[in-house]
């Protein structure tokens, strides 16, 4: 059985989210893993001097328990995957390939993590639209006033920064592109690696 472990990373908003379930779709014997469904509670999760809760760090994550999951599938996807309500696609030709979608905005942050993707890629938008784009978005606990400027953007900076520092071989996309052209551009990539994965 093969196995192939996508990383789909990005800034917040950038479009992971829409782009993996798109994939998920599309690509048989897949699913998807979401960093945000990792979020410590927000009683655990300490403010910073300026009173802005720190979400924006490995340290507001359940990282061991998304590793767990992750370890889970890779001893049996088939089973991880039936557990989560997917039952194995049959619609094509039988595969034996499994392909696992991890997103998140810090998956290239966390070591243990990123030695496990066989690609990597990462979604970024300018400064104007993830501004935009966030203000539309409501989060749980809501994102209080001056928290994007004050908080969200100046640790995008500090983990971006980390990340070009430690990952090398990340495929950056441009998350204005339409929907539709990051799903087909990145879908056939995918689907040349399985190819020559298959050799
Ligand atoms: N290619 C795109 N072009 C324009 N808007 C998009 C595109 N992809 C996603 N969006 C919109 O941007 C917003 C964020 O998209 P999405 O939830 O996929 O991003 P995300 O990176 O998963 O965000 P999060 O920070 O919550 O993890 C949504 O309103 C979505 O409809
Ligand atoms: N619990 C959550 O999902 C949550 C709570 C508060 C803030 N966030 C934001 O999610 C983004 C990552 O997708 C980060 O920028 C967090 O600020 C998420």
């Amino acid at each position: 059985m093969r196995k192939l472990i996508i990383g789909i990373g990005g800034m917040t908003n950038g479009g992971k989210t829409t782009l993996s379930k798109g994939l998920q779709e599309l690509l048989r014997n897949s699913l998807v893993i979401s960093q945000d469904n990792f979020f410590k509670d927000d009683s655990v999760v300490p403010a910073d001097v300026n009173g802005f809760k720190q979400y924006d760090t490995l340290d507001a994550l359940h990282m061991d328990r998304m590793m767990a999951d992750i370890g889970s599938w890779q001893e049996d996807p088939q089973g991880f995957m039936t557990s989560r309500g997917h039952a194995e696609d049959t619609a094509f030709e039988p595969s034996n390939v499994f392909v696992l979608i991890v997103e998140g905005f810090l998956i290239f942050n966390h070591g243990p993590l990123n030695t496990l993707f066989n690609k990597r890629y990462f979604l970024q938008i300018p400064y104007k639209i993830c501004k935009e784009r966030r203000s539309s978005r409501v989060y749980v606990p809501p994102d209080p006033p001056g928290y994007f400027d004050g908080y969200v953007w100046p640790m995008y900076l500090k983990n971006r920064k980390v990340m070009e520092e430690t990952v090398n071989d990340i495929v950056f996309l441009d998350g204005t592109k339409k929907s539709e052209m990051l799903l087909s551009t990145v879908l056939a990539d995918i689907q040349e690696i399985l190819k020559v994965t298959e050799r």
